[in-house]
Parts: structure tokens; sequence; C-alpha cells
């Protein structure tokens, strides 16, 4: 089972690649392999709405087949105004239905601010409904994201850790429901 992580902030120093990194280490104990898309490391030109998809560049093919070939998916925003970032709706903008029906998605946020980070994944479920993907039900969000994370990456707060981790274990959990193909399943 393969699980991708996309950290959707173009800051090398993320705080959001930490925050994926947790529920992509829970996912990987709990059986899957994992790889992360952090996209400051990708850099996508813009979609542009060409006629002809196939005279993108290749690092957008790639981004579109390790979609297209994982099946689960950990999805993590800054908030940046209230919502997620332009660089990953950018992203998003260059996946189709087809290559996300019906895969379990787990959506994080991370704020600079004490509110934490609900606009961001309450609109990355709305996205993910609109691709016909499945996000799960919880969707946690680091507040204070300047000072949340021990110099080791893991949060200050054991709780909200902790449900961090859960995220990544319910995630290989439901693919595993939603695809009884023997493929799909852990060994
Ligand atoms: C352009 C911009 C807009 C931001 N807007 C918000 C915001 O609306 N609410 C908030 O709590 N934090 C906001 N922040 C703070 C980021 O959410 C915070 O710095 C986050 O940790 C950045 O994630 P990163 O370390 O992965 O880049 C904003 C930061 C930037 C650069």
């Amino acid at each position: 089972m393969k699980i991708v992580g996309i950290a959707g902030s173009m800051n090398t120093n993320s705080t959001t690649k930490q925050a994926v990194a947790i529920v992509l280490d829970a996912a990987k104990a709990a059986g899957a392999d994992i790889e992360m898309i952090h996209l400051a490391e990708w850099k996508l030109p813009i979609y542009d709405a060409r006629e002809d998809a196939s005279t993108y560049p290749e690092v957008v093919h790639r981004f579109v087949q390790k979609i297209t070939e994982a099946d689960g998916i950990v999805i993590g925003s800054p908030e940046y105004h209230g919502t997620m970032t332009g660089a990953l709706k950018n992203a998003l903008d260059f996946l189709e239905a087809r290559h996300l029906r019906d895969k379990q998605v787990a959506l994080v946020g991370v704020a600079g601010g004490s509110m934490g980070a609900t606009n961001t994944v309450n609109t990355l479920q709305l996205i993910m409904r609109n691709l016909h993907a499945w996000p799960l039900p919880a969707s946690p969000s680091v507040p204070s994201a300047y000072n949340a994370f021990t110099p080791e990456g893991k949060l200050k707060d054991e709780r909200l850790q902790a449900r961090m981790e859960t995220l990544g274990q319910q995630l290989v959990e439901f693919v595993k429901l939603m695809n009884p193909k023997p493929e799909k399943q852990l060994q």
C-alpha cells in the first residue's frame, strides 16, 4: 500500500512538512510505504489551462503520476489569509477526478495564529469531494505553528501529536476497507 503526502508550503523549512511527516510516519508504522512531496522541492509551473496537457514539463507528469499511483494521500497546508496556499491550489489544479476517484485522503492544516487552520482544512474537504476523493472526517490543525514542534519534529501538544498519529493509522485502515483487492492490502 502506497501513501503519498503533499506538504503544500513553498517554505523550505516548513512546519507543514513536519505535520505531514507525523501522519506519514504513523501510516508507515501501520505498514504502508510512504513518500513525501514537499512542493518547495517540486517547482511546479503555474497551471495555465493549455489545450495539450502533454506539453507541461516533466515535473507535472511526475506529480500527477505519483498521485495516480497512491492508494491513499495526506495533504497538508499552511493557512494563508484564511485558506490554503496558492502553491497547493495550483498543484491540485493539475489533478482531475480520474486521478483521485475513491481515494482516501487525510487532511491537516498549520496556522501561525492561535485559532488553527480550520478554514483551510474545511476548504480542502470541499476540494477533495469535488475531485471524487474521500476526505477522512478528522482533519486536525496545528495552531501557533512557530512554537508548536520539538527539535525532533514532534508536536509539543501530546494530544495533538496523538490525533495526528491516529489520522495516519486511520488512513491505512480506510484504504484497506475501501480496497478489497489483494494488491491494496498489507501482507
Ligand atoms: C502570506 C501568509 C498568510 C498567512 N495567513 C495566515 C492566516 O490567515 N492565519 C494564520 O493563522 N496564519 C497565517 N499565516 C501564518 C502561517 O500559517 C504559518 O506561518 C505557517 O506555519 C506556515 O507554514 P509553513 O511553515 O509550512 O510554511 C500566514 C503566513 C503567510 C506567509
